[in-house]
């Protein structure tokens, strides 16, 4: 038994979901470029669960599902308003989403219908939540789901208390619908492994919050920004990353384990950087990105991956630093709800081996001769 680190390589599962073949990536077989410029999350959602996409009747149906099932059991509001007041975002998010388990009454039905049903309330509840830890941190009430409005359109309302521009929702909805699955990455698979043992898919959906908390995979935005914010300005650039990189010091949002010539998500974040820049008229998160860039594709052949632009997207979009990981929670919970229940159709124990490097033949001392 000879062990691969980090699984690199290692095909855990088919699955039919999206694939990333050659560079290219697909959900349900279309291309991302395709779904970035014309699906709606809410359509990307029902194509990630039902293999298909939705008729108008279908889609109707779902929208109206999501906003019926947006708001959050007083109880966990109540909870939420005891978390520490510098509580972190994420850890926040995965408190809250493991106790709504405990105020549904289907947590533990097994069913596919029932699941199906949890999908479609954890996907509704999740923005929710988010937007009421951001409120209640402030001392504000958190407000209630709009009904008939969009997911994104409904998470900058619930977090600004304002009506959202048009601009805003349209570019939160693509970045939703470009982070909504990603195949095996390092979440999804947390979801399936806790989900192959048959527990609930609470369960699986908190596992994978834990899991894309960490700054190698979604947690990363969160800290493009904070770099960013670090340098200060385009022309700290240079001296900042050109240090960085002699110290051997990873740069976030670059790299990948399966994108070796570029993320194809990349194109789109950096596209709607540069515009929202432009509107907003504050092109220096995106300038001084460009110039990252540069540097570090030109020394290393490193590219950005889909956590890169996304910081300055969402910077423009005025949200707060610390809860651009749990959007992309916002998003990815339509994949890890579509994996579970994929899991859960030709489910079997997922179970991996160790290759054993510690002592062999050891004796166990009596505690009073031991040193
Ligand atoms: C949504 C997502 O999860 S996308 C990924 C988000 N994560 C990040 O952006 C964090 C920064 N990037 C990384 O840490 C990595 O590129 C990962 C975790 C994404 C992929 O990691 P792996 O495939 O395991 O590559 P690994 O970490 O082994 O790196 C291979 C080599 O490239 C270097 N490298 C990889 N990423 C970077 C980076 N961002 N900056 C500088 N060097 C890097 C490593 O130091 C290593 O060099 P070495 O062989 O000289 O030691
Ligand atoms: O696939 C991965 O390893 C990480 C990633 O890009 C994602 O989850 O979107």
């Amino acid at each position: 038994m000879t062990a691969t680190k980090g699984l690199e390589g290692i095909v855990a599962t088919t699955s039919s979901i999206s694939s990333i073949i050659d560079g290219f990536l697909t959900y349900r077989g279309i291309n991302i470029d395709e779904l970035a410029e014309q699906a709606s999350f809410e359509e990307v959602v029902y194509l990630l669960w039902f293999g298909k996409l939705p008729n108008e009747a279908e889609l109707n149906q779902l929208k109206q599902d999501l906003s019926g099932n947006a708001a959050i059991p007083a109880e966990v509001i109540s909870q939420m308003k005891l978390y520490p007041q510098d509580s972190n975002s994420m850890a926040a998010l995965r408190t809250a989403i493991s106790s709504l388990a405990l105020y549904d009454a289907e947590a533990n039905d097994m069913s596919r219908d029932a699941n199906v049903r949890k999908a479609i309330r954890l996907q509704a509840q999740l923005p929710t939540i988010v937007a009421a830890f951001a409120r209640i941190r402030q001392g504000q009430e958190p407000l209630e789901p709009k009904q008939g409005v969009s997911i994104a359109h409904n998470f900058l309302y619930m977090l600004t208390g304002n009506e959202p521009d048009e601009v805003a929702v349209n570019a939160l909805d693509t970045a939703l619908v470009l982070h909504a699955d990603h195949e095996l990455n390092a979440s999804t698979f947390a979801a399936r492994v806790t989900v192959a043992t048959l527990s609930d898919i609470y369960s699986g959906i908190t596992s994978a919050i834990g899991a894309l908390k960490g700054p190698l995979h979604g947690g990363a935005n969160e800290a493009v920004m904070a770099m960013l914010e670090e340098i200060g300005s385009p022309e700290q650039v240079d001296g900042y990353i050109g240090e960085q990189l002699d110290n051997k010091v990873k740069i976030m949002g670059f790299g990948h384990r399966v994108y070796k010539n570029g993320d194809p998500r990349a194109k789109h974040l950096q596209k709607m950087s540069r515009e929202l820049g432009e509107l907003t008229g504050n092109l220096r998160w995106y300038d001084m990105s460009i110039k990252i860039e540069e540097i570090v594709t030109g020394q290393k052949g490193l590219k950005p991956n889909v956590d890169f632009y996304s910081a300055s997207v969402y910077t423009s979009l005025e949200i707060p630093r610390d809860l651009f990981t749990p959007i992309f929670a916002i998003s990815r919970v339509s994949g890890w709800a579509a994996h579970i229940l994929e899991q859960f159709e030709n489910n079997r124990l997922i179970r991996p081996r160790a290759e054993y490097t510690g002592p062999s033949n050891s004796k166990y001392i009596p505690l009073e001769q031991r040193s």
